[in-house]
């Protein structure tokens, strides 16, 4: 396939994209929506191949292409979520949500189990999630809590807490988790009133992206020095390095990783897993 000169970047990457997907995995919808990086990885590689040209005004200004190399294969995030010791009640609450409206939101399997691992290492008793949708990582956090631990789990969707809240049950996690229904901010700031500066080990933030600066400020007052701040979708499938990529919700994650670098307030360390995660220790 060749699409050459006229066609704009997002017209070409949704077209190739789209013949990358791979419903039939036994991850596929959430891969679909959540190994953006890799698919740009693969887009690269077919633009390299010859696969497709971009357009001229374009490529002029393009650093050159990563070599083609075994992140290009899908096989590797097949491999990587196959060695996922995911619990049956996060597959459950998985599956059903894959059968949902906006089901790529959920984080994947290996997202969710590092963020575990990171409650575990850091030995965490008091969390935050501000985006819970269905509960995924709300789930997988509050399954490796102490009992006395407690996450304040944020989100403005009733529907989707309603979901989120069966799981919890299930999983018995309910005495863990203060479901907080209502705008993100509101809570946070309301958490700031009643005394909570401080007083969290670690923070989840996983809602409207435009939003992250605020978020992130009164994130970094309710976390303790220490404290971990970890932010989602930070590559923004894969487009915050395709500079062709100007709309307005890639441009405010670019300038936030961007800000966060700079950040003299915490430790920072973006990781490529999912569809990016950023880690900010608040020093
Ligand atoms: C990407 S999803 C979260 C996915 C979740 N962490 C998981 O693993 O399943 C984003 C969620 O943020 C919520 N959200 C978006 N804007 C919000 C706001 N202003 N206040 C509260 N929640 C918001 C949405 O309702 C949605 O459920």
């Amino acid at each position: 396939m060749a699409i050459v000169g006229t066609a704009n970047a997002c017209l070409w990457r949704g077209i190739v994209l789209s013949g990358l997907r791979n419903p039939g995995t036994p991850f596929g919808r959430v891969q679909v929506a959540k190994c953006g990086q890799q698919r740009f990885h693969k887009l690269q590689c077919f633009a390299e191949q010859g696969h497709i040209e971009q357009p001229k005004s374009a490529r002029a200004n393009l650093p050159a292409p990563p070599k083609a190399n075994e992140l290009c294969d899908s096989r590797v995030i097949q491999y990587v979520q196959a060695q996922v010791r995911e619990p049956e009640i996060l597959r459950n609450l998985r599956e059903e949500t894959n059968k949902m409206h906006g089901s790529g939101m959920q984080v994947t399997p290996d997202q969710g189990q590092f963020l575990a691992m990171l409650v575990q290492l850091m030995g965490a008793e008091r969390c935050i999630e501000v985006g819970v949708f269905t509960g995924y990582s709300s789930l997988a956090v509050a399954l490796v809590l102490p009992d006395s631990g407690c996450l304040v789990a944020c989100d403005r969707s009733e529907a989707s807490l309603a979901v989120a809240q069966k799981y919890f049950k299930l999983g018995g996690v309910s005495h863990k988790v203060s479901v907080r229904l209502g705008m993100a901010i509101d809570t946070l700031n309301e958490l700031l009133e009643h005394g909570g500066a401080g007083r969290y080990d670690l923070a989840f933030l996983d809602a409207d992206k435009m939003m992250y600066p605020q978020y992130y400020e009164l994130l970094l007052q309710l976390v303790r020095p220490g404290g971990l701040i970890v932010v989602d979708n930070v590559l923004w499938h894969g487009t915050v390095a395709d500079p062709l990529v100007v709309d307005k919700r890639t441009q405010s994650i670019r300038d936030f990783n961007d800000f966060l670098l700079r950040d003299s307030r915490i430790d920072y360390n973006l990781v490529s897993i999912g569809d990016g995660m950023s880690l900010c220790r608040k020093r």
